[in-house]
């Protein structure tokens, strides 16, 4: 469970996340919605514990992520794939991050197989890797610790459509057996496959947020939905 209540973020003065309230219940994907700038990426660092927030609050599993004695064991979490070490191997990086969380060596192997990537991929440079490489070994990471909960911040980005179409079969089975997700994303069209809810947000304010069969009811898309509310696109910074 995920529960964002009243989360507020200023940064010189200006709320970027402005009073945002939502729930991610065990069984279901949210898809968290919204341009460029709109303040995702925040609301996932503030609940992660990246970043604190200005007012209102954000838990998982009932508590702060922080505050969660092995966090990655009951938590996956995927917010910027680019900045794992460049100078490791995948093996590498994978055996030294389930080394940190006191996952099993033999975890690694199991992880490769399940994200897809293979022995030449394992044996080579994560400085070399496309980014739809890096999501996946950052996809691995995440799910090394077999949690409970996955926060993923775009994690499509670079995918290829096989890798994307890889993506979501492997949200809806987590979320199938149980677990609860939260995923940011642009791909409009990925997240209505795979989303049972939906939260879009603009200008740091909820916009839209309820069921996704009830949101594209009558053969409206969520690319519709989505152009409705944020028509001006990109968002600025004053
Ligand atoms: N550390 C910071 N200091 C000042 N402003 C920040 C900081 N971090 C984010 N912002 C601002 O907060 C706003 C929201 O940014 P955020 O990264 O949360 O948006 P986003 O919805 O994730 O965007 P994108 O889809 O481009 O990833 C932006 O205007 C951004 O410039």
């Amino acid at each position: 469970m995920i529960e964002i209540t009243h989360l507020t973020k200023k940064y010189a003065g200006r709320a970027v996340v402005d009073d945002i309230s939502f729930t991610c219940r065990p069984g279901t994907v949210t898809g968290f919605l919204g341009p460029n700038g709109s303040g995702k990426s925040t609301t996932l660092r503030i609940l992660c514990g990246l970043t604190p927030p200005s007012a209102g609050s954000a838990t998982v599993l009932g508590g702060a992520y922080r505050d969660l004695p092995n966090p990655a064991r009951r938590v996956g979490v995927l917010l910027d794939a680019s900045a794992q070490h460049g100078g490791r191997t995948g093996r590498e990086a994978l055996t030294l991050a389930c080394l940190t969380v006191g996952a099993p060596r033999g975890r690694v192997a199991e992880l490769f197989a399940q994200v897809g990537l293979d022995e030449r991929a394992a044996r080579k440079r994560v400085r070399a890797y496309s980014l739809g490489m890096r999501q996946r070994l950052g996809l691995a990471v995440a799910l090394l610790g077999e949690p409970e909960v996955l926060i993923l911040d775009e994690p499509a980005n670079g995918l290829d459509p096989e890798g994307i179409a890889w993506m979501r079969t492997l949200l809806r089975s987590f979320a199938d057996r149980g677990g609860t997700v939260l995923l940011s994303s642009h791909l409009l069209g990925e997240v209505q496959a795979v989303a049972d809810q939906i939260v879009l947000i603009h200008h740091g304010r909820v916009v839209e947020q309820g069921r996704t069969a009830d949101l594209v009811a009558g053969g409206r898309s969520l690319e519709d939905l989505f152009l409705t509310h944020t028509a001006s696109g990109t968002e600025t910074t004053p």
